[in-house]
């Protein structure tokens, strides 16, 4: 699915390296590291949203997007369809429900969303009593929790992550990792959450990708 080689992207005089990333359909891995070290700045290179400076391969669902940087329409199109983003904020859409902001990435994508995993994936986040409210009605937990439903809901074919259990208390923060678990296997997402929380990635068992920080550079390895 994912298939990354030779990514270094900087950021200022701050150097973030990924040598070589492996993600299959439904296959979920953590990104741990400390404060500071580029956890973000990788999942917007990866979200394609940030220009790599170097890059040796970077394959995504079987299109070569190293040959695809400098088509902006191009990545807008496969970002749209294809990939999931939660935020740390939410980033909901304030004039909009939570209803609405769920709906909304498969309207403009003219998608049908799968009701079915929805309706359940609410019911386990316990936000069905909020689907007529609008975010500023909504703690930031329930907007992180949301923001979760909303990547999810048209289905992409990788689900970009970052910290969504930071507003969440431990049993919560269980229950979204293990439905995020739970969905990307059943919907074949591959997926890779940033998480500081490395008690609840040990005790999910997820491979990890461990930022190591020297001096102005963060090189990304697997930490089994
Ligand atoms: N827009 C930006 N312009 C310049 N430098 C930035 C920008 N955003 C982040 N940085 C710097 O890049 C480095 C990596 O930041 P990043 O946010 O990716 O780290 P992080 O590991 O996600 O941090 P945290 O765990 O605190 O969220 C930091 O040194 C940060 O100061």
């Amino acid at each position: 699915m994912l298939h990354i080689q030779g990514l270094e992207v900087k950021r200022g005089d701050f150097c973030i390296e990924l040598p070589a990333l492996d993600l299959a359909p439904g296959e979920v891995r953590a990104i741990v590291g400390e404060s500071g070290c580029g956890k973000s700045t990788l999942l917007e290179v990866l979200g394609l949203i940030l220009q790599p400076q170097k890059l040796q391969r970077f394959s995504l669902n079987g299109w070569d997007i190293a040959r695809l940087l400098s088509d902006e329409r191009g990545l807008c199109a496969i970002r749209a369809r294809y990939l999931g983003f939660v935020l740390q904020s939410g980033a909901l859409l304030p004039f909009l429900t939570v209803r609405q902001n769920i709906e909304l990435p498969c309207r403009l994508l003219q998608s049908s969303p799968e009701r079915s995993v929805i309706r359940e994936t609410l019911a386990q986040l316990k936000l069905t009593p909020l689907l007529d409210k609008h975010p500023a009605q909504l703690s930031i937990g329930e907007r992180q929790r949301v923001a979760f439903v909303r990547a999810i809901a048209h289905q992409p074919k990788l689900l970009l992550a970052d910290e969504p259990t930071a507003a969440l208390d431990p049993p919560q923060s269980k229950a979204l990792f293990e439905r995020m678990m739970a969905l990307s296997k059943q919907l074949a997402i591959a997926t890779l959450v940033v998480s500081h929380d490395w008690a609840l990635v040990e005790h999910c068992g997820l491979r990890a990708l461990r930022g190591q920080t020297d001096k102005k550079r963060t090189v990304f390895i697997d930490a089994h």
